[in-house]
């Protein structure tokens, strides 16, 4: 697995802004939606394309088209955050949609919601999560793209621990991870350390 870590100085700006515990959910939502640009641009360099002819004013000349319709697949609630940023890239992008909530005992993913096309076959696929801890919702996430045919997945979270991280490694089942930091550790509750709380409770409240 390639994992790029975006070392940029407005990424380490938003980040920080995220962390802030003062950041309310307006600057919250600004926030991720800018992380979102910037980590979905590097994170869409792997997109198929074309070669197009293309007529200037002055001559025929050739130029480049995405090939294919990729699927951008937030994974609900705090993915949805990266999806405007994901879809203002990438316009013609088709989304699927999964639902995942950690249970706050065992910290494992519970499923509500699966929203994909059936088969994924050949299709460029980017899943999108701003948090990566134990990366229990993350390898269930590429357990089901893989089962419906996906491969070469490409991942986008803002934050990932290095549990998380190794978890999705030794799956084998994402290509490359895009983020802006690897943080130190999990606290006792599972949660990233330093970390930015609860980014699915930052961005849409307590559920
Ligand atoms: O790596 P893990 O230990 O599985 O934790 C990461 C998951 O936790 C968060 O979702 P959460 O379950 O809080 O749901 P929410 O987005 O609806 O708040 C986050 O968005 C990830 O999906
Ligand atoms: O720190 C964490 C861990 C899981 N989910 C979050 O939203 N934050
Ligand atoms: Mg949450």
């Amino acid at each position: 697995m390639d994992i790029i870590v975006v070392d940029h100085p407005l990424v380490g700006d938003r980040l920080r802004t995220l962390r802030d515990s003062a950041t309310d959910t307006a600057g919250f939502r600004a926030a991720m939606d800018a992380l979102g640009t910037m980590l979905c641009y590097e994170a869409f360099r792997s997109i198929p394309t074309k070669r197009v002819p293309v007529t200037t004013p002055i001559v025929e000349t050739t130029g480049v088209a995405v090939d294919g319709v990729p699927l951008v697949v937030p994974v609900l609630r705090a993915g949805l955050g990266l999806l405007d940023p994901a879809t203002r890239l990438l316009p013609g992008a088709q989304v699927g949609f999964i639902g995942l909530a950690r249970d706050e005992e065992s910290h494992e993913p519970v499923s509500y919601l699966c929203s994909l096309p059936e088969d994924l076959t050949g299709r460029h696929v980017v899943v999108l999560d701003p948090m990566l801890a134990t990366g229990g919702s993350l390898v269930t996430t590429l357990e089901t793209l893989a089962a419906r045919g996906a491969t070469g997945l490409t991942v986008v979270c803002v934050l990932c621990a290095p549990e998380g991280i190794e978890a999705v490694r030794e799956s084998g089942l994402a290509a490359t991870l895009v983020t802006a930091t690897i943080d130190e550790r999990l606290d006792e509750n599972a949660f990233i350390v330093p970390g930015l709380g609860d980014a699915g409770d930052r961005l849409f409240g307590p559920r």
